[in-house]
């Protein structure tokens, strides 16, 4: 049997569009965004791709892409399941900062060890900054687990143990998949189906809005190593473009 998994980057932000840090800070989707959301749904309903069951993160750029994308397949009306471990790395001191006035301060050096190493965590947040997220009632019963910084390596550590115990029951079940997150715990569902290495995940990017389907067999191991883009070419264009932001 195989199951079949899409995952989906939200549409570009007001943050993107702005190129700042953005990590756990809420912020909306912009009208570009929105008309991706809806065409990433459009091309699933076109591919006769229709998801069962749908996971996000609890930010609103991942939950309102995935009802936009949801609305325009006509499935706007399966189960949502949201965590908090599907999130966006929390990029620590960076969020809220110009990503090409951080190149230009720090090099490139830092930049890209901060923006794509495995195990580097920015500078922590302090919990007064005006974008910490000590006090967000959605994060209240996290406790000590609450980040204030994050390196890829973290976000995969948080976001498996719910792959485990919630996204492949779903898919065991024989349910089509769709997840609606965000470039980092996207990139760390990737490395971990494909068996990507510590080093080679820095040259990963997903793009905003594009669905990437996986078929993945019983071992939930992918049939084709790194999915399939529905549109593989304005993917490819755009991930290039996620990789050169700052520059
Ligand atoms: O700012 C962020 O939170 C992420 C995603 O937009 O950026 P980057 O691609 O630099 O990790």
């Amino acid at each position: 049997m195989t199951h079949t998994l899409i995952l989906l980057r939200h549409g570009e932000s007001e943050w993107n569009a702005k190129n700042l840090f953005t990590g756990w800070v809420d912020v909306a989707l912009t009208d570009k965004g929105r008309d991706e959301a809806v065409r990433g749904g459009v091309q699933l309903k076109e591919a006769g791709l229709l998801p069962d069951v749908v996971h996000t993160s609890l930010q609103r750029r991942a939950i309102n892409t995935a009802a936009l994308a949801l609305d325009a397949a006509d499935r706007h009306w399966i189960p949502v399941k949201r965590s908090w471990r599907l999130n966006e790395r929390h990029y620590g001191a960076l969020q809220g900062k110009d990503k090409k006035q951080t190149l230009a301060e720090y090099g490139e050096e830092q930049f890209m060890t901060w923006r794509r190493s495995f195990d580097v965590p920015p500078p922590p947040l302090a919990d007064d900054d005006e974008f910490s997220q000590v006090d967000d009632p959605r994060y209240a019963d996290l406790g000590d687990e609450l980040p204030r910084t994050e390196c890829l390596k973290d976000v995969i550590a948080r976001m498996l143990p719910y792959w485990q115990s919630d996204i492949t029951a779903d898919l065991r079940a024989g349910k089509t998949v769709l997840v609606a997150a965000h470039g980092n715990s996207l990139r760390g569902i990737v490395k971990h189906l494909d068996g990507i290495s510590d080093d080679d995940i820095a040259g990963l990017n997903i793009p905003t809005g594009m669905p990437l389907v996986y078929r993945l067999d019983d071992d939930l191991a992918p049939t084709v190593p790194g999915g399939e883009y529905l549109d593989p070419e304005a993917a490819a264009a755009a991930a290039a473009a996620v990789a050169n932001q700052g520059r």
